[in-house]
This record gives structure tokens, C-alpha cells and sequence, in this order.
């Protein structure tokens, strides 16, 4: 009973609507319409344009996509009918094989259809953001502008407390190796809205895919580790902006940053052995290095949380502003930085960080593979489900 329990609050989280939403009329209008049919062409920008929709459809819209989208691409649904626990899985595949034996040119028809009358009701982000130049585009989870000889990374899911989804995580990478190669001298992370980040999106953890939560944990750590590896190779100058309370990976991380500015505002919390995890970003190693092992301990393994001014007498923040003037001095600064002759910078960081490259890879390599274990473990299940059933926050 509990587990049920548990499982039906996960839907309830993942389909905070679900009950509410109960027809949409137009859906119907269009999925009837058969008269034309959309070349693969229309096809694939109906794909693309749903990745540009600004307002979230709802999860029976979202459904109604995804089971169109396999019946157009792989035909009718011969998949294994996910567990009665397996929420998620189960109701995507209900919607694919409600489609039954609907043609796939039917079903590309009405996706094409469907995406036309989302776009036509619901915004459009292919506006650029006020603020942002042209190469922000292309992001759903971030914003990227480049100007002054400083690329700046900001993350964008303020409503989310800027938590990294998989997608962030694809996009940071993509981003990180655009900057590398960009003409700016260096490079900015920083937090859209209150957060810095709440670290890694548990709801990560809920979409299972076929192989189960063997192949979920092993793929997180594959993504992980390559993630993490971008920040170790990263050439230039990478600079965090913490504007507010950081947690998760989003600290560990900084002790891959060549400078860490902080509001006066911001905390940094790495509660793994709350959450039955442990230790990434190479804080194993880096932590102790930078403020001692027992402080690390008191970070990594008890969980305690640091401020802003604490943070910064441990050596993990390079200096603390009052967050009245904190955008305004950093970023002042920032600027005076972006003018250094460039490749000096590059080369002074290569010399400084080079002869540790390949022992933060190998701590990468082993604390991801310690991390999929620990994924697996009930410690772990149990703090995810608690945290998405509202039972606990930080
Ligand atoms: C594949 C790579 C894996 C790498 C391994 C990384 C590990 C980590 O990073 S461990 C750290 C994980 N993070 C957390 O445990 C934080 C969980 N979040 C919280 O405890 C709280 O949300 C908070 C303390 C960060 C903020 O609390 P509060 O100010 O009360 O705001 P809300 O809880 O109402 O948050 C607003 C909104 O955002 C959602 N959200 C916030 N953080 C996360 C998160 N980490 N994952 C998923 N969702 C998050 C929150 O659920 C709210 O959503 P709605 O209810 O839909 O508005």
C-alpha cells in the first residue's frame, strides 16, 4: 500500500495536471483531420517546433505527441507493456498503443496537425529573450550571450530553482565547447532568478527507459562523467557568478572553476548522504585539497551547509559582494578581466591546471561509477520519492 502510495504521488508530481486537464477539443479537431497529408519534411519541423514551445502543453497533450510521434516514426506499438509501478513508462505506452494499427503517414498527419494548433495557441520562444543576442538561440534550458570578450552561461529554469535536467546537462556541455572555441577570453556561469542551481532535477530519475533502472543508472553516469570531463578540459578562464544558493553539483563543480564570485545571498549545500548519494564534480578530491579534509568531510559527507562568507574563508569562493552591488561590481570586474591579452590567460590556466588533468579524470572515472551503484541503492530511492511526493526538502 505504501508503495502504491508513493508511486501514485510520483504521477501526481510528474502530471501536477493531469486531473485537470481533461479534453481539448482542438486536440480532437485535429487528430479527425485527415484530408492533407504532411510530407517528412513538415514532419521534422513539427518536431522541431515543439521543442520551441514556450508553455507547456500539459501531459495529455504531451502524451497524445509522444504516442503520435512513435506511430509515425516506428508504427504500431509491439513494446513490452511497462510494471503497474513504472507510472510514466506505462502511460506512454497506453497512449502509443491506443493508436492500435493507425497508419504511420495518418499518424505523422495529425502530429503535424496537433503541433500546428499548439503553435498557433500557445507562445512561441523563437522570440530572442530581451537582453540576449543572437546566439542564445537554439537553447531550451539556458541563455548564451557573448559580448565584451565574455561568453556568459546562464542558467534558465528559474521556476525550477534553475535544477539540471538532462537536457541542461546536454546543453552546458554544448555550450562550454562552443565557448571554447568562441573569440570571447572567457567564460561565465551563472543563475537566472533567485538560484544559482538546485543541482541535479530529481525528476531525472523518473523516466526509466526499457532496460529499467540498471540502464538508467549506468546512462546517468555515462552523462556524468562526460559532463564533468568538460569542465576539466575547459581552456579558458571559467568564472562562476553564484547569485544565490547553490546545491548538489552545482557546488561540487566550483572546485573546477578558475574564480567563484558569490552574493552575499548565496549558500552552498552538497547533501548527499541525505539524498544515499555521494560525492561528484571531482569534490572527492578537489574539496580536501582546497579546505582541508575534515571541512570537506563536514560538506561532503554530513552535508552541511556553508554561506556565502564561509564558503569563502574554506578557499572555495574567490571573494563575497554584498548582493545589493553584486551584479554590478562583478561584472565590472569581469570586464576588466575579458581585456587581458587573451592567450596569455589561456596559457597561464594550462600551466596551472594541466599537470592535474589526468588525476581529476580518473577521480571523475571512479566517482561516477561509485555513483551508480549508489543510484541504485534503497537509501536513494527513498529520499528521491520523498523529495517527489513532498515529503522533504533540503
Ligand atoms: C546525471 C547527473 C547526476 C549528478 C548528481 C548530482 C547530484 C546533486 O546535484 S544532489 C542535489 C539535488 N538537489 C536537491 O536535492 C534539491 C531539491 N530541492 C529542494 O530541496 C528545494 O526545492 C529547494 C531547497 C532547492 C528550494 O525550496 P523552495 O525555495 O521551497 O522552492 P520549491 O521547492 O518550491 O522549488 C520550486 C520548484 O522547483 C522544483 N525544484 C527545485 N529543485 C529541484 C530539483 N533539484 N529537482 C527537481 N525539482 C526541483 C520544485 O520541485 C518546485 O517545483 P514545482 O513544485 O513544480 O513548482
Amino acid at each position: 500500500v505504501a508503495m502504491a502510495y508513493l508511486a501514485w504521488r510520483l504521477a501526481q508530481r510528474w502530471w501536477p495536471s493531469s486531473l485537470q486537464v481533461i479534453s481539448f477539443p482542438v486536440v480532437q479537431l485535429h487528430l479527425n483531420r485527415t484530408a492533407m497529408r504532411a510530407s517528412q519534411k513538415d514532419f521534422e519541423n513539427a518536431v522541431n517546433q515543439v521543442k520551441l514551445l514556450k508553455k507547456d502543453p500539459g501531459n495529455e497533450v504531451k502524451l497524445k505527441l509522444y504516442a503520435l510521434y512513435k506511430q509515425a516514426t516506428e508504427g504500431p506499438c509491439n513494446m513490452p507493456k511497462p510494471g503497474v509501478f513504472d507510472l510514466i513508462n506505462k502511460a506512454k505506452w497506453d497512449a502509443w498503443n491506443a493508436l492500435g494499427s493507425l497508419p504511420k503517414e495518418t499518424a505523422r498527419q495529425n502530429y503535424v496537425d496537433l503541433v500546428s494548433s499548439l503553435s498557433s495557441s500557445l507562445e512561441s520562444s523563437s522570440q530572442v529573450e530581451p537582453g540576449t543576442d543572437r546566439k542564445s538561440t537554439g537553447y531550451e534550458t539556458l541563455m548564451v550571450t557573448s559580448e565584451d570578450g565574455i561568453t556568459k552561461i546562464m542558467l534558465n529554469r528559474p521556476t525550477k530553482k534553475n535544477a539540471l535536467n538532462v537536457e541542461m546537462y546536454h546543453e552546458i556541455m554544448h555550450a562550454l565547447k562552443a565557448a571554447s572555441k568562441d573569440d570571447s577570453a572567457i567564460t561565465v556561469l551563472t543563475g537566472n532568478g533567485d538560484y544559482y542551481s538546485s543541482g541535479n532535477d530529481l525528476t531525472n530519475f523518473t523516466d526509466i527507459p526499457p532496460g529499467g533502472v540498471e540502464e538508467k543508472a549506468k546512462n546517468g553516469a555515462i552523462l556524468l562523467r562526460e559532463f564533468v570531463g568538460c569542465f576539466i578540459d575547459f581552456p579558458k578562464p571559467l568564472i562562476a557568478v553564484v547569485n544565490g544558493p547553490a546545491v548538489g553539483i552545482s557546488v561540487t563543480l566550483l572546485g573546477l572553476f578558475d574564480a567563484v564570485y558569490a552574493s552575499d545571498r548565496a549558500t552552498f549545500h552538497t547533501p548527499f548522504s541525505h539524498l544515499g548519494q555521494s560525492p561528484e564534480g571531482c569534490s572527492s578530491y578537489t574539496f580536501p585539497k582546497i579546505m582541508s579534509p575534515v571541512k570537506a568531510i563536514e560538506m561532503l559527507v554530513f552535508g552541511k551547509k556553508l554561506t556565502a562568507g564561509e564558503a569563502c574563508a574554506q578557499g572555495l569562493v574567490t571573494e563575497v559582494f554584498p548582493d545589493s552591488t553584486f551584479q554590478k561590481e562583478v561584472w565590472t570586474r569581469l570586464k576588466a578581466f575579458a581585456k587581458l591579452p587573451a592567450n596569455a590567460m589561456r596559457i597561464s590556466k594550462e600551466i596551472i591546471r594541466n599537470r592535474e588533468k589526468e588525476k581529476l579524470h580518473a577521480v571523475n572515472a571512479e566517482e561516477c561509477s561509485v555513483l551508480q551503484g549508489r543510484w541504485l541503492s534503497d537509501e536513494c530511492m527513498n529520499a528521491v520519492m520523498n523529495f517527489l511526493s513532498r515529503k522533504s526538502k533540503l
